[in-house]
């Protein structure tokens, strides 16, 4: 029996998350504490909310009254997820960015060292899980990969904010010998992702037969991980993992922008519109810094926990794009109002 505090579990990675422990541990209590910022959506919960284990607090991880009175009840495990995510975002707006990102890490630090000190130790059996990105190792050439300890070299306000929460993680460990561990995975793509990121954007942009914008020449790399591969490897980490370690997480899986927007008008076009095509491919004005290549080495996880990404990049493409049509309400629902306005913002002048 463990209770974890789920921070972000409305969004789409912690909904994924919650929906696999609840699962898998039926003795295990989940709180899930969201903001439900633009990215944070409690129907991607529906399925769970009724489930005795489960409860949501809406709440904001820089709130320390409401983050202390969460920690009066016996937390074991933190995972955060909670975290402005966006990198395009924080290219036009990077305090929140430093606020979420920075401020709210420390502020659970505060409270789970304060719940969890003993002495000049630590309660047994408890961990701090920071979810982190390698966006903040920066960006490969054509070779190479990241190991966990590529030096930190992050470009955007997005990767710039997430390395400064994993040393604040860090000094926590360094510090007060916090148990904690960190964890860092490349794209992830799978059901209820918000369709800002490229693949459901890809998706939805066909489904509407909207210009497909591509950054720059669409030769960018990004190594892309099953959700539920990296939902997988999260729950070794925190139970097996070796305190004060980073774990790189990745999907041995690098492909081109461009061949993913293909393959996704492909899909599209076989399976529910022929008129759907490549015409609709539009070469946008490239990101500003837009990070070249990412490619994750994740020997050390594989080596010290057994975990591998088990998805095909076509098994799980093909699952996620059905589940996008299988959940059209969905995606328009979180495509009208404030969505609305940042693609106006975002895209209109590219
Ligand atoms: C939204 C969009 C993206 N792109 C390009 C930019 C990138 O090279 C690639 C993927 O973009 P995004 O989906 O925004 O993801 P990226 O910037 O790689 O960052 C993601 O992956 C990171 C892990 O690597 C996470 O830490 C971030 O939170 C997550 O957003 O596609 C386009 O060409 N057109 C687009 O419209």
């Amino acid at each position: 029996m463990k209770t974890i505090l789920v921070t972000g579990g409305a969004g789409f990675i912690g909904s994924n998350f919650i929906r696999y422990m609840l699962s898998k541990y039926k003795d295990y209590k989940i709180i899930n504490l969201d903001k439900l910022t633009y990215a944070g959506n409690l129907e991607n919960l529906k399925d769970v909310e009724d489930n005795p284990n489960y409860t949501f607090i809406k709440g904001d991880i820089c709130d320390k009254e409401l983050v202390e009175e969460i920690f009066s009840q016996d937390i074991d495990y933190v995972v955060n997820f909670a975290a402005e995510s966006h990198v395009d975002r924080s290219i036009m707006d990077p305090e929140i960015f430093v606020k979420t990102n920075v401020l709210g890490t420390v502020t659970l630090l505060n409270a789970a060292k304060k719940a969890w000190e003993e002495g000049d130790s630590f309660k047994e059996g408890k961990k701090f899980l920071q979810v982190s990105t390698d966006e903040v190792y920066g960006s490969l050439g054509e070779t190479g990969y990241f190991t966990e300890t590529t030096p930190l070299d992050p470009h955007s306000p997005y990767s710039s904010s997430k390395a400064a929460a994993d040393l604040i993680v860090k000094a926590y460990y360094d510090t007060y010998k916090m148990p904690v561990n960190i964890t860092r995975c490349s794209n992830n793509y799978g059901p209820y992702q918000f369709p800002e990121k490229l693949i459901p954007l890809m998706i939805n942009n066909c489904l509407n037969k909207k210009p497909l914008p591509v950054y720059g020449d669409g030769l960018n790399v990004r190594d892309w991980l099953y959700v539920e591969d990296h939902c997988k490897a999260i729950d070794l980490v925190l139970h097996k993992g070796r305190i004060g370690e980073i774990y790189n997480i990745g999907g041995n899986n690098e492909k081109t922008n461009i061949e993913i927007v293909k393959l996704i008008v492909a899909y599209i076009h076989d399976n529910v519109d022929p008129t759907v095509d490549e015409s609709l491919i539009t070469y946008v004005a490239d990101r500003k810094g837009h990070d070249r290549r990412y490619a994750i080495d994740a020997t050390k996880i594989k080596e010290e926990l057994g975990w591998y990404p088990e998805t095909k990049f076509e098994e799980g493409i093909k699952k996620t794009i059905e589940w996008y049509l299988k959940n059209r309400e969905w995606l328009k629902n979180v495509t009208s109002g404030e969505y609305q306005k940042y693609y106006e913002r975002m895209y209109s002048n590219r």
